[in-house]
């Protein structure tokens, strides 16, 4: 028996490997089983030559075993296996890969079904293993090795009687400590769920011994255990088959297989790229919005494959926040790697992949728009929201994306419209696009601001969503059509009798609207008779940019600074109120005045679904008023 060292270099990169590289342990065995069907992929170049070998895909698979007495695990391959020179230099030397030398020299253009190129996976075994044991036999030499290692010491190789082509890999299994129980990679489940998480396209069979259940013979609804070897991976990716041999019923089985929702999606789109990146994706549009979407919590992203090999669960780098809710995969033959396969190396590739992503579901969601409308409109009610953060967000980059696909609803029957549609519909004199912001359309359209454009026969827009009015004012106008707040100052409506004597008004009662100024002390940035009251008495209007529902959205963040709207208090001259304030004004009555002023303001906040600032001399002053 020969007992080697490691090179010093390795034993530093061993040490590495077992304690830094990789974030999950469970990765040691899509390591060893991507290995394992680089084995076998070499047996079917072999094929393409010799003659002596036909490549029989029944002889060609992958066996994992456990043996709880002893506890180790095996990975068993019928590959091509290893010559006692390949043992040592691929397995004694980290960072040799004998896989990516046999890509180079038989110039496999694509290369696509070999996987290894760094020369490190086999060493992820350490991390759950105290001891490896390979027992190999190569096609191309007459003796059987065992190799065997117990870490960063070094190796030792001895022949052994001769066996099967390929190779047996032993992982006796670390001692458990309180922390970590390394059992765990002995129970099926857990090897069958790691399997199908990462290894689940791996074109070779992988086979484990499963329990299974059989209904006894001879008893009713009595059952039978029994061991079964079953292949645990699809093999074949759903996503390499041909658009036109899969039914819809195929990609909702995949989207429940692989766990993305338990809902049935409402769009799938297969995608299929062969440009200077080639990948492969199935994107899907859920049904339900998940429960935690609209959390911290959620995780958006894709998963995305190397070569069939499960790389990251959650790229998020291949989604905009804004199109969150897409489930899926990719799959790219193209991707720069990095040594652990967690990370990528070149996010260039993966930009461009995003780009595309990003492009096709865009124009996915407008084909839906134009071509399904009540689908359209379900899927917006989930996710409409998200779309409307976008056109938000990012100082407002993604409008151009996003404007045509927003909906909000009308006031002309209460149904979700998209500006386009707000637009095209609008009389030649109208002005500008006008919305009314609030709690639900049916406190929004009874506000007394909205009254006087539904008078003029105006449709608005109820924006009923926090985010709402965020996103229309990022937006500033649509088609050349500004937005306006029925809420806001100036309404641009064409000039009535009501709205020049409201201007006479405020001329003529200068120093009652002055007085009450004063009273609300610097709470209002002016008081004047109102244009837009018809029936209540009064209301507020913001006059900058920020809204009154903006105010009350930025006030209920966690960080507020403070931010409020520059309000005025708008006064209907025409009612029994203004009146009586007059009068109190005429007599000199001032503390009547400022009583009269503060009701009023308070009523106005009331309205708008403002706290009020002091809800106790609010109660007092409305008591004085009996
Ligand atoms: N089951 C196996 N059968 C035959 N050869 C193997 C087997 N496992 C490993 N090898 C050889 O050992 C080499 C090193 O394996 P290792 O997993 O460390 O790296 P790799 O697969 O080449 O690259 P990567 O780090 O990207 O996975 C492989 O390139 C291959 O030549």
């Amino acid at each position: 028996m020969e007992t080697k060292t490691f090179q010093a270099e390795s034993k530093r990169l061993l040490e590495l490997m077992v304690n830094a590289i990789y974030s999950q342990k469970e990765v040691f065995l899509r390591e060893l089983i991507s290995n394992a069907s680089d084995a076998i992929d070499k047996m079917y170049y072999q094929a393409l030559t010799d003659d002596a070998v036909t490549f029989d895909p029944e002889d060609y698979f992958i066996k994992i075993e456990t043996d709880e007495t002893n506890r180790t695990l095996t990975i068993r391959d019928t590959g091509i296996g290893m010559t006692k020179e390949e043992l040592e230099t691929n397995l004694g030397t980290i960072a040799e890969s004998g896989s990516l030398a046999f890509k180079n020299e038989n110039e496999i253009e694509d290369g696509h079904d070999i996987i290894g190129q760094f020369g490190v996976g086999f060493y992820s075994a350490f991390m759950v293993a105290q001891k490896v044991v390979v027992e190999t036999q190569s096609y191309h030499a007459d003796e059987a090795y065992r190799w065997e290692s117990e870490g960063v010491e070094g190796y030792t190789i001895e022949p052994i009687s001769n066996r099967e082509t390929g190779t047996t890999i032993t992982i006796y299994l670390k001692e458990n400590h309180e922390d970590e129980a390394f059992d765990e990679f002995l129970e099926e489940d857990r090897l069958r769920s790691i399997i199908k998480k990462y290894s689940d396209f791996i074109r070779y069979p992988i086979k484990l011994d499963v329990t299974v259940q059989h209904a006894a013979e001879d008893d009713e609804g009595e059952t039978v255990e029994a061991v079964e070897e079953k292949t645990i991976n699809n093999m074949i990716p759903i996503w390499k088959k041909n658009k036109s041999e899969l039914t819809d019923e195929d990609y909702t089985n995949f989207y429940h297989e692989k766990r993305y929702g338990f809902d049935t999606p409402v769009k799938h789109m297969h995608i299929n790229v062969d440009g200077t990146i080639r990948y492969n994706a199935i994107l899907y549009i859920p049904g339900q919005v998940p429960f935690d979407f609209y959390t911290n919590e959620y995780e958006r992203g894709l998963e995305l494959y190397s070569n069939g090999v499960l790389i990251m669960e959650k790229c998020s780098d291949l989604l905009p926040e804004y199109f969150g809710f897409v489930k899926g995969m990719v799959d790219s033959e193209d991707l720069s790697l990095n040594i652990s396969r967690e990370i990528l190396q070149q996010d260039r590739q993966l930009q461009t992949i995003a780009k595309n992503i990003k492009t096709k579901i865009k124009n996915e969601l407008k084909q839906m728009l134009k071509n399904e409308r009540e689908a359209y409109e379900a899927m917006f009610k989930q996710f409409g929201t998200q779309l409307k953060y976008g056109v938000y967000t990012d100082f407002g980059q993604n409008q151009a994306d996003l404007k045509d696909l927003i909906m909000f609803y009308s006031s002309r029957d209460e149904s979700l419209i998209t500006l386009q549609e707000y637009v095209e519909r609008m009389p030649e004199d109208q002005p500008y696009i006008y919305y009314a912001a609030g709690d639900s359309i049916d406190k929004v359209k009874k506000t007394p601001q909205a009254e006087r454009v539904l008078d003029h026969g105006y449709e608005l827009l109820y924006l009923t969503e926090q985010v709402d009015e965020f996103a229309i004012k990022m937006l500033g106008s649509f088609e050349d059509k500004e937005f306006r707040s029925v809420a806001g100052g100036d309404l641009g409506l064409s000039e009535t009798e009501e709205d020049s004597s409201a201007e006479q008004e405020t001329k003529e009662n200068e120093t009652l609207f002055t007085a009450m100024k004063e009273a609300l002390n610097g709470s209002v940035t002016d008081v004047r008779a109102s244009k837009r009251l018809k029936s209540h008495p009064v209301c507020l209007t913001a006059e900058g940019d920020i809204s009154i529902e903006m105010e009350k959205t930025l006030q209920a963040m966690p960080e507020n600074q403070g931010i409020q709207a520059d309000k005025a208090l708008e006064i209907n001259a025409d009612h029994d109120v203004f009146a009586k304030l007059k009068d109190a004004h005429d007599n000199g009555e001032n503390e009547q005045v400022q009583l009269y002023t503060n009701v009023l303001y308070n009523q106005a906040r009331l309205i708008e679904g403002l706290p009020l600032e002091d809800p106790v001399a609010f109660s007092n002053n409305v008591a004085k008023l009996f």
